[in-house]
C-alpha cells in the first residue's frame, strides 16, 4: 500500500468542484473529505458537519490562535480553514484526503507539505462558468459578480499546481482525477521500500 498523502482541488467558483468531489467520493469510498470549517452561512441543502463545520468569527479566530488549522484563508468575504488534526491523522494512516480549498490555502500547504497533489479544475470556458454560478441559484447577484471576478485571479495561480482538469462532462473530470490518483499511488516515493517487499513477497 502507498502512504498516505492530501489531495487538493482547487478552481474557481462554479467549475464544479463540489460536483466532481460528490462523484468523485461516491465511486471512490476509500477517499477520504476533510471537511472545512467555515463563517459563511449554509445554503440551502447544506448540512452542518457534511459539506462544512458552520462556525462564527469569534470560534474562527480561537481556533487559529489555537494552530488548529493545517491551512485558512479570507475568501469572497468569508473565513475558511481545514481542520489540522483530523486530516494529518488520517494521511499517517496511509488514507488519500480530498482537500476542496482555495489557491490562497492550496499555496500555503505547498509550502509545508511536499506531499500533497495539486489539481487545478478548470471551466470548459468562462461563459460556461458564468452560466453555471447563476444557474446554482445560491447567490445573489452582487456575490455572483465578486465570484466571477475572483476567477479570473485565480486563473493566474493555475501554473503552481501539478496537473489540470476540464470539468467539461463530470464523468470524465472524475476519470481524470482517479488517473491522476492512480499515477501518484504508483511514485517511488510513496513506497518505503520496494526491493525488499518485493524480495520477500513479490512486487504485487
Ligand atoms: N483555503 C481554504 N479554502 C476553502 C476551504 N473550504 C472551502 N474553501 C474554498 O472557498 C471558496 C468558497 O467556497 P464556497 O463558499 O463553498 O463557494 P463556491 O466556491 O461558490 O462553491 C472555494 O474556492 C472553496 O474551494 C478551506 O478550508 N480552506
Ligand atoms: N460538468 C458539468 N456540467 C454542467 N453543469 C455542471 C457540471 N459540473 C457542475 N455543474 C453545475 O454547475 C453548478 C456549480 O457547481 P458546483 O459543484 O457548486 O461548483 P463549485 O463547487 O466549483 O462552486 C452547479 O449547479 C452544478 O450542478
Amino acid at each position: 500500500m502507498s502512504k498516505g498523502f492530501l489531495l487538493i482541488i482547487s478552481g474557481p467558483a462554479g467549475t464544479g468542484k463540489g460536483t466532481v468531489c460528490k462523484a468523485l467520493l461516491e465511486r471512490n469510498k476509500d477517499i477520504i473529505y476533510s471537511i472545512s470549517a467555515t463563517t459563511r452561512k449554509p445554503r440551502v441543502g447544506e448540512a452542518e458537519g457534511v459539506n462544512y463545520f458552520f462556525i462564527d468569527e469569534e470560534e474562527f479566530k480561537r481556533m487559529k490562535k489555537n494552530d488548529e488549522f493545517l491551512e485558512h484563508a479570507y475568501v469572497h468575504t468569508n473565513y475558511y480553514g481545514t481542520p489540522k488534526k483530523f486530516v494529518m491523522d488520517e494521511v499517517n494512516k496511509g488514507e488519500i484526503v480530498l482537500l476542496e480549498i482555495d489557491v490562497q490555502g492550496a499555496l500555503q500547504i505547498k509550502n509545508n507539505y511536499s506531499e500533497a497533489v495539486f489539481v487545478f479544475l478548470l471551466p470548459p470556458t468562462m461563459e460556461e462558468l458564468k452560466n453555471r454560478i447563476v444557474k446554482r441559484g445560491t447567490e445573489t447577484e452582487e456575490d455572483i459578480n465578486r465570484r466571477f471576478e475572483n476567477a479570473f485571479k485565480e486563473l493566474d495561480f493555475v501554473g503552481k499546481y501539478d496537473y489540470f482538469v476540464v470539468n467539461d462532462k463530470i464523468e470524465d473530470a472524475v476519470s481524470d482525477i482517479e488517473a491522476i490518483i492512480k499515477a501518484e499511488k504508483l511514485r517511488v516515493k510513496r513506497h518505503s521500500d520496494i526491493k525488499d517487499k518485493v524480495i520477500s513477497q513479490g512486487g504485487k
